[in-house]
This record gives C-alpha cells, sequence and structure tokens, in this order.
C-alpha cells in the first residue's frame, strides 16, 4: 500500500459543532442501556468513548449522529434540541453536519468507491468539477489513485475502510463519529484511519471513536467513558 504523506488540499474547515447532553438516558425494549448521561463537548477534538461491551457505546453514536433518539434527558446539537422532533432541522444536521466512520465500513458494495463518495459529497456547497477532482484527491490520499472506478465487492476491508475515510475528507462534516473503524484491519491501515481523523479533528472537526484499545484512547484529547 502506498500513501501520499502530504496533507490534502481541502474546502474550507467545518464551522465548530457542539453537544450538550443532560441527563439522557436510552431504553431498548423496556431495558435501561445507560442512563443519567451529562457531557459537553464544544471544541473540535478527537474524543475517545469507552465502556465495557454491551455498555451502550454504539446505541450512544447513533444516537449523537441521529440514527436514533434518545429516551429521556435532554440532547442539544449545534443548537438544536433533538429530543425533540424537528424532522427538517434534523435532516438539514444529519445531511451536512455530520458523518460516519464503521467497523463494517458502511459502503454500497454494488457501488463504485467514486460513486459511494460522491453520493455523501452531494450536498457539499462547491461546483460539480471542483467536488470531482476533491473525490479524486481523497482517494489518493489513502492510497487508492486509480481505484475511483473499483466495486467496492472487490476491495479488502481496509481498501474499504480507505474509501469509508475518502467520503469524509470529501464531506468534511463537522461531527465525524466513528464505531471501533479499526478493529478489522491490519496495522498499517489502523494507523492511516487514527491518523487522518486525527488530521480531520486537527482541521475543525469534533471526531468521537469508540475503542477498547488503551494505545488509541492514548491518542485522543479526552475520554467519554460510559460505565
Ligand atoms: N436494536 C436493538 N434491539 C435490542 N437490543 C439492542 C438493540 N441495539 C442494541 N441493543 C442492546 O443494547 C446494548 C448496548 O449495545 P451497543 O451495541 O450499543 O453496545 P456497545 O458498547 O457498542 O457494545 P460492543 O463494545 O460489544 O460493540 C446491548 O445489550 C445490545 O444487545
Amino acid at each position: 500500500m502506498t500513501t501520499t504523506r502530504s496533507r490534502p488540499r481541502r474546502g474550507p474547515a467545518p464551522a465548530a459543532i457542539s453537544i450538550d447532553a443532560h441527563d439522557i438516558r436510552k431504553t431498548i425494549d423496556g431495558r435501561p442501556i445507560w442512563s443519567g448521561l451529562s457531557f459537553t463537548l464544544d471544541h473540535p477534538g478527537l474524543i475517545a468513548l469507552s465502556g465495557p461491551s454491551g455498555s451502550g457505546k454504539t446505541t450512544l453514536l447513533n444516537c449523537l449522529g441521529l440514527l436514533d433518539t434518545v429516551s429521556g434527558g435532554e440532547l442539544i446539537i449545534d443548537g438544536n434540541d433533538v429530543t425533540k422532533p424537528q424532522e427538517e432541522r434534523r435532516r438539514q444536521l444529519y445531511r451536512h453536519r455530520i458523518g460516519f466512520l464503521f467497523q463494517n465500513y458502511g459502503l454500497v458494495e454494488t457501488w463504485t468507491a467514486d460513486q459511494n463518495i460522491a453520493v455523501a459529497a452531494r450536498f457539499v456547497a462547491a461546483g460539480k468539477e471542483r467536488v470531482r477532482l476533491a473525490r479524486r484527491e481523497a482517494l489518493e490520499r489513502v492510497g487508492l489513485a486509480g481505484r475511483h472506478d473499483a466495486k467496492i465487492h472487490t476491495l479488502s476491508g481496509g481498501e474499504q475502510q480507505r474509501v469509508a475515510l475518502a467520503r469524509l475528507i470529501v464531506k468534511r462534516p463537522a461531527l465525524i463519529l466513528a464505531d471501533e473503524p479499526t478493529s478489522a484491519l491490519d496495522t498499517t491501515n489502523a494507523a492511516l484511519v487514527l491518523d487522518t481523523l486525527r488530521e480531520l479533528a486537527d482541521d475543525g472537526a469534533l471526531v468521537i471513536l469508540a475503542t477498547h484499545h488503551r494505545s488509541v484512547i492514548e491518542r485522543c484529547d479526552a475520554l467519554l467513558s460510559l460505565p
């Protein structure tokens, strides 16, 4: 695998996003997953989310990413109370301000690498040609130059996660929710994922990274622990 060491050219940094969780709780089928959770994150940075297996890390990331809702308490994201049904505002936040990196990559397997990136980039406020170039550059940045037309199912796991990273590089979300994104990867790919998340955080994103690994937690700026 060859990767370009230079940092990718990117558009303007995203405006910082804030999360204010006050006494939030989540119940699934009557079973409490977590409760009494309060925290404020109001600066860009790399935040580790840790806790034992089953403590609800994925569930919390899904709530912060608006894929799920909390069962109680108050959750304010980017100044919006997302505990209340405001479908249009939730949709805007989700489209423009939030990005994901999943353990199982979360790509459409029958599409090409470029199509997967393009679908996330469709709300980027830039001309079509500029976005097309940004998609190519992002693939180069993650060591996949020339692979834009490769179907996802023909790529290795590490290559698929690098396509998912390229998607974030192009979209530049203010909030990135990464759910154990390195757990299925070899050391080289895992390092690339962490380095890129670090760069995105340094460039203005709030990155929340669920992980079990002490070495990953040590690279983060702060730790959010679930009991
Ligand atoms: N859709 C669902 N239906 C029923 N239970 C669920 C559902 N989603 C999650 N759970 C339960 O919620 C709890 C928390 O799950 P979650 O995946 O959020 O934990 P986690 O901390 O991410 O775990 P791990 O570290 O093992 O990935 C688990 O007991 C799980 O079984």
